[in-house]
């Protein structure tokens, strides 16, 4: 048996949602440059579920869907009220509330294609609202109900804030939602469908997905970067704060990457993002800062940055609170899981690798009172 130390290089499975192929990411075979510029989040989400782009009819099938399931059951908002709210991270807030999203649902556990899809609807329709009224609960706001002449980016930020989203907001969070959506066999997907795998429920997966996505080596890493820069302060500190830490071996946040090796196509999408929405608002300084750690982690390293690193001043000139850009990843990122789910099932089989044992020789049992 060979070992490959966290499956590096290991092909699992096949797909047909995404590819990662010299560096180049496409969704069913679409480019994300050609995505990030021209495709809706919900575009995304019919294309990652169907391997093709959507007529206008089916886009606007899918969006009076999703529109239909876009509220929480009033449980949900009531569990919310219960939490010990000052020490509940928001992502295990949503970890959670997903597992409970699935008591609600009286198809949780059928099995077919179509209630599967119902289901997948259901659920990319609904965890915009549960991030959001989690989000103005701890606050002690009450939930802002959803608008339904809203798609997914505008209604996130409406809910959240409870004032009408700009133009250039909206396009903004909804470019960053397409930049996220799905990432062939990341290690929360590959958690979803080792889950499903076992031929369990739709809501496990997701429920499963979310505590990987939470960690900070994947989708927690933008949380972290926000944190470093605000340690960080201001651009004349970047370079002691950098490399001391590179000194002490710890790792940059939002740098690196298991596959891209030249860098990851995303990010250049979220730099410009980044240092337009950062003069908008006033704060070109966490742009500048950031181009200044890339320009050193890069040169001393030659690691490039990934998706996480400039998403984190983006969402952070969009208002939003710094614990809520992860479960923001999980908005986007429920469309890839949901794919890859459903793909799983039409062509399942149980996921179940070896491991190569490095414990103690065969040893016989020895009697408590007779141990030293
Ligand atoms: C959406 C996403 O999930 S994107 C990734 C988000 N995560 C982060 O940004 C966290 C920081 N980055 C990392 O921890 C890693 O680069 C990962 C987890 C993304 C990829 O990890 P792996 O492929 O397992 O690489 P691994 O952690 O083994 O690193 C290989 C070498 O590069 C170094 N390295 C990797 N990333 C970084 C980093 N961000 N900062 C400093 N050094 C790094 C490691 O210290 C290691 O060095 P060594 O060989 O001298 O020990
Ligand atoms: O693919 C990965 O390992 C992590 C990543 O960039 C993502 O999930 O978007």
């Amino acid at each position: 048996m060979t070992t490959a130390r966290g499956l590096e290089g290991v092909v699992a499975t096949t797909s047909s949602v995404s590819s990662i192929i010299d560096d180049t990411l496409t969704y069913a075979g679409y480019d994300i440059d050609d995505l990030a510029k021209n495709a809706s989040f919900e575009e995304v989400i019919y294309l990652l579920w169907h391997r093709s782009l959507p007529t206008q009819a089916q886009l606007d099938e899918l969006k009076q869907q999703l529109k239909e399931s876009y509220d929480i059951p009033q449980e949900i908002i009531e569990h919310f009220k219960m939490y010990p709210i000052e020490k509940v991270h928001p992502m295990a807030a949503l970890r959670t509330t997903v597992s409970l999203l699935g008591l609600y649902d009286d198809e949780a556990d059928v099995m077919t294609d179509e209630a599967n899809y119902r289901k997948a609807v259901r659920i990319q329709a609904k965890i915009p609202a549960l991030v959001t009224a989690f989000a103005r609960i701890r606050k002690g706001q009450e939930p802002v109900a959803p608008k339904k002449e809203y798609g997914i980016a505008a209604n996130f930020l409406y809910m959240l804030s409870g004032k009408e989203p700009t133009a250039v907001e909206i396009e903004a969070f909804d470019k960053a939602l397409v930049l996220h959506a799905d990432h062939e066999l990341n290690a929360s997907t590959f958690t979803a469908r080792v889950c499903v795998a076992t031929l369990s429920d739709i809501y496990s997966g997701v429920t499963a997905a979310l505590g990987a996505l939470k960690g900070p080596l994947h989708g927690g890493a933008n949380e972290q970067v926000m944190k470093m820069l605000i340690e960080i302060g201001s651009p004349d500190n970047v370079e002691p704060y950098i490399l001391e830490k590179l000194n002490k071996k710890e790792k940059i946040m939002g740098f690196g990457h298991r596959v891209y090796r030249q860098g990851d196509p995303r990010a250049k999408h979220l730099r410009e993002m980044s240092k337009r929405l950062t003069e908008q608002t006033g704060e070109p300084q966490l742009y500048d800062m950031s181009v200044e750690i890339e320009r050193l982690v890069t040169g001393q390293k030659d690691l490039p940055p990934n998706v996480d690193f400039y998403s984190a001043s983006v969402y952070h000139s969009l208002g939003i609170e710094h614990d809520l850009f992860t479960p923001i990843f999980a908005v986007s990122r429920a469309s890839g899981w949901l794919a890859h789910i459903m793909e799983q099932y039409t062509n399942n089989r149980l996921i179940r690798p070896r491991a190569e044992y490095t414990g103690p020789d065969m040893q016989k049992y020895v009697p408590i009172n007779e141990r030293g």
